[in-house]
């Protein structure tokens, strides 16, 4: 059962997409046919709620070709390519998911994968999560545990472990250096400036880009506006990580600040309110913001779409903003992802990691769970050390091991 925008066109193109980034996922593609033979899978029903592009289509089809039932939506209303659904719901998937749906449509399609019952669940966010520990519909299912993909996800499930209402185990995999390292920098580097480049087309070389938050996510994206050439001004709240901006040399100020010199705004906090009313009405004629953190809640965005004296989308993902106070200022996504809704999410090599370590925790909770406590934890280190092997093998990079030497210095004292 499918529910999904279709036609032999769509299906078409998302095959052609999926084979191109199964080829240029390697490390992905041969954990799927190292398993495969056996299919672990078998039997199993597994609830999947990420972005639905041409990377997850690989996960997904990976998932089936191990033996398993496979049900899924998107991860936000706006970020689904509706080619690959159509795709994947010819292939036997479940996929509950096509783009521009509303908050309603996209929670619908969350209850629809929960009802085929899966006992594993792969979220990205945790709102697939949340609704089976707390909707009564589905918190007594039995789920023998899951595994998140984002960070803003984590902080979401530790806040349901501190209240001590965690229902089944949950394997964090961003936690994994082999994904927050790569994904949340290089990937978020890369598709946001993507995003940001499909949606405005500008220059970004001398403009001033404000990065807000300089966690995994805003090192990547200051860093590689910083290559485009733009001058990057960065905000923070956390003392450690605004002095290593600082020392990493970009400028780094209060947002009040910031707000009346920048020319364009990227938010990748995955906090409320960092971009709010009193900072966009002294925004500069022309400023551009985006956000590439969690949800669509960091920038004001109701203020932009509701109170705007006019709205217009003046290019795709992008729509102008006339205030008030008579300043033009404009919006990416509506405030969503922008490296997904205006470009088409992280490449394929680094989600072959991310997914890599999702698969590898995925039979992780098959093969332990009877001896797992409900309680967060960390993707173990071995799937981690794996994912980084394989990654450099996919790459044909070599390193050393240490001599026999060195292993007796390293164990003396
Ligand atoms: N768009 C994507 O494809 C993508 C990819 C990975 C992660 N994410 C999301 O991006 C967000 C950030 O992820 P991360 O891994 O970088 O997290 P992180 O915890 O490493 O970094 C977040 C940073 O934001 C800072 N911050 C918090 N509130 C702030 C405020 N009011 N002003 C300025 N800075 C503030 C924190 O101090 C921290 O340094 C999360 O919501 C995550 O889910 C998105
Ligand atoms: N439901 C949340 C999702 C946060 S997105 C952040 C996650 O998206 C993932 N991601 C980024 N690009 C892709 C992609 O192309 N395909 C699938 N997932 C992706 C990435 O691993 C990252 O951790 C929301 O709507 O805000």
């Amino acid at each position: 059962m499918s529910k999904v925008k279709s036609s032999p066109k769509l299906i078409k193109e998302g095959k052609l997409s999926y084979e191109w980034a199964r080829s240029h996922m390697q490390i992905l593609d041969n954990t799927i046919n190292r398993l495969k033979k056996s299919k672990p899978l078998k039997g199993i029903t597994l609830g999947f709620c990420l972005h639905i592009t041409k990377e997850t289509s690989v996960l997904l089809m990976g998932a089936k070709e191990l033996g398993a039932n496979v049900a899924c939506c998107g991860g936000n209303p706006l970020t689904t390519q509706d080619n690959v659904a159509a795709f994947l719901a010819s292939q036997g998937i479940h996929v509950y998911a096509w783009n521009g749906q509303s908050v309603k449509d996209y929670d619908w399609c969350i209850d629809q994968v929960l009802k085929h019952k899966p006992t594993i669940l792969t979220d990205d966010g945790a709102d697939m999560n949340i609704k089976a520990h707390f909707d009564k519909r589905f918190k007594n299912m039995k789920i023998l545990g899951a595994t998140e993909e984002t960070t803003a996800g984590v902080t979401r499930i530790r806040a349901v472990e501190n209240q001590g209402k965690l229902r089944y185990p949950v394997i964090l995999v961003n936690e994994a250096y082999t994904k927050h390292m790569f994904d949340n920098r290089y990937g978020t580097g890369q598709s946001t400036i993507d995003g940001y480049l499909r949606a405005m087309n500008l220059l970004m070389a001398s403009k001033r880009v404000v990065v807000v938050g300089y966690g995994w996510v805003g090192r990547g994206v200051a860093s590689r506006s910083h290559g485009m050439g733009s001058k990057v001004i960065v905000t923070e709240i956390d003392p450690i990580k605004a002095l290593e901006a600082h020392m990493d040399g970009f400028e780094v100020m209060p947002m009040s600040q910031a707000a009346k010199i920048g020319d364009i705004f990227i938010t990748c906090t995955g906090m409320t309110s960092v971009i709010r009313k009193e900072h966009i009405l002294n925004m500069k004629d022309g400023a551009i913001m985006g956000n590439v953190g969690h949800f669509d809640v960091e920038i004001d965005s109701e203020f932009l779409l509701k109170k705007s004296k006019s709205v217009k989308e003046v290019r795709p993902s992008l729509d102008e903003c006339v205030l008030k106070n008579g300043k033009k200022v404009y919006l990416i996504g509506q405030g969503r992802l922008a490296n997904l809704v205006a470009a088409e999410g992280h490449p394929p090599e680094v989600m072959a990691q991310s997914f890599s370590n999702q698969i590898l925790s995925v039979m992780y909770i098959l093969k332990n769970h009877k001896k797992m406590e409900n309680k967060i934890i960390n993707v173990p280190q071995e799937i981690d050390t794996q994912v980084a092997v394989d990654a450099l093998k996919a790459m044909d990079v070599k390193i050393d091991k240490l001599t026999p030497e060195q292993v007796k210095y390293a164990n003396s004292w």
